[in-house]
């Protein structure tokens, strides 16, 4: 048992940190936030124009801000973005502070889910599955050396996902109130 006093979730695009996020906070009575969100509602721009604006290094400085903010609370479920893991002072701030779930899924679901996406700058190449693959070859050790919990949505739907989830973290999460 880690009791960490918010619970966070890392893992690729598509795994369904947003959407099973969302759901399993209001299961679990957390204060739900999305990084990606969160920084779209401070700076007032959706994060491919952020990207474009600022470059990817501008982006995870403001990510970073973010994750730094947040961890300071307590009672949160926060959905980070499939990179947030990328920087060392992430992960251990993420480590200390929160109880971390790693939502994992495979390339070919992540495809499917995200066929008719345009929200996601890094999805923004000749070879999806390429770009996944090489993606996942850098992120996965990372989101391994954070997660307290491995959960793997594929074949689930969302609603499920948050239930079956929900009824693991009982088992797992001892909820650090006082920390
Ligand atoms: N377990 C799931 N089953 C079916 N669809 C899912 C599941 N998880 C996510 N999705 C769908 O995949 C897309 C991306 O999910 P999202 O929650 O934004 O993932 P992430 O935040 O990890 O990138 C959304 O359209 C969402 O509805
Ligand atoms: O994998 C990444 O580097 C990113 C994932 C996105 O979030 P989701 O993982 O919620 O899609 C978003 O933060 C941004 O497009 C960058
Ligand atoms: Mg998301």
């Amino acid at each position: 048992m880690n009791p960490a006093p918010n619970l966070v979730l890392v893992g690729p695009m598509g795994a369904g940190k947003t959407s099973v996020g969302k759901r399993l906070a209001e299961r679990l009575g957390l204060r739900f936030v999305d990084c990606d969100q969160r920084l779209e509602q401070l700076t007032g721009a959706a994060v491919p124009v952020i990207f474009d604006c600022e470059g990817e290094a501008g982006f995870r400085r403001r990510e970073s801000a973010l994750i730094a903010e947040l961890m300071r609370e307590r009672g949160l479920l926060v959905a980070t973005g499939g990179g947030a893991v990328l920087a060392a002072e992430n992960r251990a701030l993420l480590s200390a502070r929160g109880f971390v779930v790693h939502l994992a899924t495979g390339v070919d679901q992540q495809l499917e889910r995200l066929a008719r996406d345009r929200q996601r700058p890094l999805l923004n190449a000749p070879d999806r599955r390429a770009r996944l693959q090489a993606l996942a070859a850098q992120r996965d050790p990372l989101y391994a050396e954070v997660a307290d919990l491995v959960f793997a949505s594929d074949g689930l739907a969302v609603a499920a996902a948050a239930d079956r989830l929900a009824t693991l973290l009982a088992r797992h999460w001892q909820r650090g109130e006082a920390a």
